[in-house]
């Protein structure tokens, strides 16, 4: 065969020569998206992103979590898929939702901008960090368009909490996240191995490691100095991360803090509530009825308490306990389609991703953060179509008639049925 055919049958691809550019050219799938960020960040930072609570068994859970369900498809035709749906009352162009992760840019120099601007661009909504490191009201005037939401803890000082929801009002977000799974922080035991403790006390292996990215220490070292803007009083981003805010950070959640309190801020607030982080239906049907518009059920990504249920295993229940009065939003291990159909066959309204858009965010700034949501939702759509439905709105209706409870039936049922097939045959 002379050369000239064989090209005409294989297309040879130009090599890429910008890092960024070919991940962006090459990854297709979140997992690919993970290894690019792995080899983008100093190995601390990369544990800091990845890693879990003590023996990291919620961690490992959460994805086992998911393949516990299998896909039944039904054959018949469909059309579309449509993905649109609507969350907390507004249109969302996927059941999926941005969830807030602290102290972003770390991942990249341009932070939580590069996500609010991908979030924006595929009409999804982002939760911002308290422990943001750019301001909620500059992430605010850069992406005008986008459907923001902030994340916050109760306080007991009722004047901080106030100045708080002032400022999420007067930057135009929506919705608040409440979390409430951080009465202590989780020990996180690769970041204490790292020092990358609060303030951070690095070992010289992590600076060795830091050393061995240049082009991460270059662009950090380019960039503004890491601030936590939203824990100043607005206005004073200028400050450097200062004695008094380490102890913020550290004193971030207030363990004393319960059910009365988030009534009081039910009637502070006239936006969207949204309590993020618990798994008990007991929690989830309380929330319903101090008034909530939404339970995000979540383990944190594994970072809380160990040992923890992950909300697969909850979802079911939470959604019998509250009908459909009450959003229900599931985070912790999503990283595919597939997964996203599952969650919502059994009764979740959206997903939500952390660890995944901080993946394209570290590998490849923005378009990374656009690119990983693009394939979550080509995933989506595929595994939509392969599945038998046609919008999110029949997906929901077909419910748990698309998956099955592979753990449900006692294995020596499995092996008897799969006996008595292969006989049969
Ligand atoms: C690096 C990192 C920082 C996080 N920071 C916060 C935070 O400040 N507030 C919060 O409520 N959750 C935080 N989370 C938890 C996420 O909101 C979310 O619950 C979790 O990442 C979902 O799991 P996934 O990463 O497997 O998608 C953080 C998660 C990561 C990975």
């Amino acid at each position: 065969m002379k050369l000239r055919e064989v090209r005409q049958l294989v297309q040879v691809q130009a090599p890429v020569l910008s890092r960024s550019r070919r991940v962006l050219a090459s990854a297709y799938n979140v997992a690919e998206y993970r290894a690019a960020a792995q080899r983008a960040l100093p190995p601390g930072i990369f544990d800091y992103l990845e890693g879990g609570s003590e023996d990291e068994v919620t961690l490992r859970r959460n994805r086992d979590s998911f393949d516990r369900w299998g896909l039944m498809p039904q054959w018949g035709p469909v059309t579309g898929p449509d993905t649109t749906t609507t969350v907390l009352g507004r249109v969302s162009a996927l059941p999926l939702t941005l969830t807030p992760t602290g102290a972003t840019r770390l991942f990249h120099p341009e932070g939580e901008l590069a996500v609010a601007r991908a979030a924006a661009a595929a009409g999804v909504p982002y939760g911002l960090a308290g422990l943001s490191t750019v301001s909620m009201e500059n992430v605010a005037a850069q992406s005008p368009g986008l459907e923001r939401w902030f994340n916050i803890g109760l306080s007991s000082d009722m004047g901080y909490q106030q100045a708080k929801l002032d400022r999420c009002a007067a930057a135009g977000y929506r919705a608040l996240l409440v979390g409430v799974d951080t009465r202590a922080l989780g020990s996180r035991e690769r970041d204490r191995k790292n020092g990358f403790t609060a303030p951070p006390a690095l070992t010289l292996a992590s600076l060795l490691g830091i050393a061995a990215r240049p082009g991460w220490w270059m662009n950090f070292l380019r960039a503004d100095g890491l601030r936590f803007p939203n824990l100043e009083p607005a206005g004073t981003d200028a400050g450097l991360v200062t004695p008094s805010v380490w102890q913020q950070i550290l004193g971030h959640s207030d363990a004393s803090r319960g059910w009365a309190d988030l009534e009081t801020l039910r009637a502070m607030w006239p936006g969207k509530i949204i309590l993020k982080g618990c798994v008990n239906p007991d929690d989830v049907a309380r929330a319903q009825e101090i008034g909530m518009d939404a339970v995000q059920l979540s383990n944190h990504g594994g970072r809380q308490l160990d040992h923890m249920l992950s909300p697969m295993d909850v979802l079911e229940e939470s959604r019998q306990r509250v009908g459909g009065g009450l959003e229900l939003i599931v985070d912790s291990g999503i990283r595919r389609g597939s997964d996203i159909v599952k969650a919502l066959a059994l009764g979740a309204d959206a997903c939500s991703v952390g660890r995944p858009y901080l993946y394209g965010l570290a590998a490849a700034g923005s378009p990374g953060v656009s690119r990983v949501i693009e394939i979550l939702a080509e995933e989506l759509r595929r595994t939509m179509t392969l599945v038998g439905v046609s919008s999110v709105a029949e997906l929901q209706q077909r419910g748990a008639g698309i998956v099955r409870d592979l753990r449900g039936a006692a294995p020596e049922a499995r092996v008897a049925a799969s006996e008595a097939l292969r006989e049969a045959m």
